[in-house]
């Protein structure tokens, strides 16, 4: 068999949703990339233009109209372990401890309960949650509900990690924090990252690759390579290849003609320099 460089491929895939009349209104077309082994790859565009729905279907909750995803080579269908989720909203189960939460995905797949929990238990180490293991999800703040479900989704040991706008819900200081996490974790296990955001800067700081989406319907617009050097701190923001790779993806989520006034701001800010802007 002819083997390929992708552990994760989408091959032209279609999905049209049912307008309120019935009639059929297409919201991806024709989507094909590929992830290749512990690379990060995100999605990014405009509003409405499917990033959410392409996710979903990678991840086995949403079908398609045509097209397929491969992992491994193999046509995927349904949900499977070996393919993690993480959501913008928190998904713990409220009912259940943090340990007994990470051990859930563990049992599903087939864990027997002490083997479960041994796992369970190493999970939250990594994640750095070892010491709230009998918590309850309300008593922990958001960004560490998030850490939860990344231990739970990585627990039994996926060969991709799917992310929905995972860090949507957080505020800025916390967003930059799991953006660091998020990339010591990704650096130090085998594990390969499809990423869905709308915030630019996010999506620069953390990727290989960037897909670029237009809407109406979604379709690919470039697959840009981000060569900002790692490791990445909150200085990459201010380099130059930072500056120019996000201006550049900038313009391709949206029409120059559109963005005059954020190109004026972007400007000043530029000419009264970084100490002067923070002011
Ligand atoms: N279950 C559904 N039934 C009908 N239409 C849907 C359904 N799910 C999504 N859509 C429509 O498909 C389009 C793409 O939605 P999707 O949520 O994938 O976009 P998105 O790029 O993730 O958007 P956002 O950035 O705003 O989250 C939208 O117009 C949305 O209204």
């Amino acid at each position: 068999m002819e083997s390929s460089e992708f552990i994760l491929e989408a091959k032209d895939i279609v999905k049209d949703f049912a307008e309120s009349d019935g009639s059929p209104r297409r919201v991806l077309d024709g989507i094909s990339f590929g992830v290749k082994r512990r690379e990060f790859l995100s999605i990014i565009g405009p509003s409405g233009c499917g990033k959410s729905t392409l996710i979903r279907i990678a991840a086995g909750l949403e079908t398609v109209t045509s097209g397929h995803f491969l992992l491994d080579g193999k046509k995927v269908s349904g949900t499977s372990a070996e393919r993690g989720m993480v959501f913008q909203k928190y998904t713990l189960f409220p009912w259940l401890s943090v340990k007994q939460n990470v051990m859930f995905g563990l049992i599903s797949s087939g864990y027997g309960s002490n083997d479960a929990e041994e796992s369970a238990l190493q999970w939250l180490q990594i994640v750095g949650l070892e010491k709230y293991a009998e918590y309850y999800p309300k008593q922990l703040s958001g960004g560490m509900q998030q850490r939860v479900a990344i231990a739970r989704a990585l627990a039994p040991q996926p060969r991709v990690l799917l992310m929905d706008e995972p860090f949507g819900a957080l505020d800025a200081q916390t967003r930059s924090q799991m953006q660091k996490y998020l990339l010591e974790v990704w650096k130090n296990i085998d594990i390969t990252i499809l990423f869905v955001t709308h915030d630019l800067d996010e999506a620069v700081f953390l990727s290989d690759r960037i897909l670029t989406l237009q809407a109406n319907p979604g379709k690919v617009k470039e697959l840009v390579t981000v060569d900002v050097p790692r490791p990445r701190t909150e200085e990459s923001l201010f380099l130059p290849e930072f500056k120019t790779l996000r201006s550049h993806v900038e313009d391709l989520i949206h029409p120059v003609s559109e963005k005059k006034p954020e190109e004026e701001t972007f400007n000043i800010v530029n000419m009264v320099g970084k100490k002067n802007a923070v002011r």
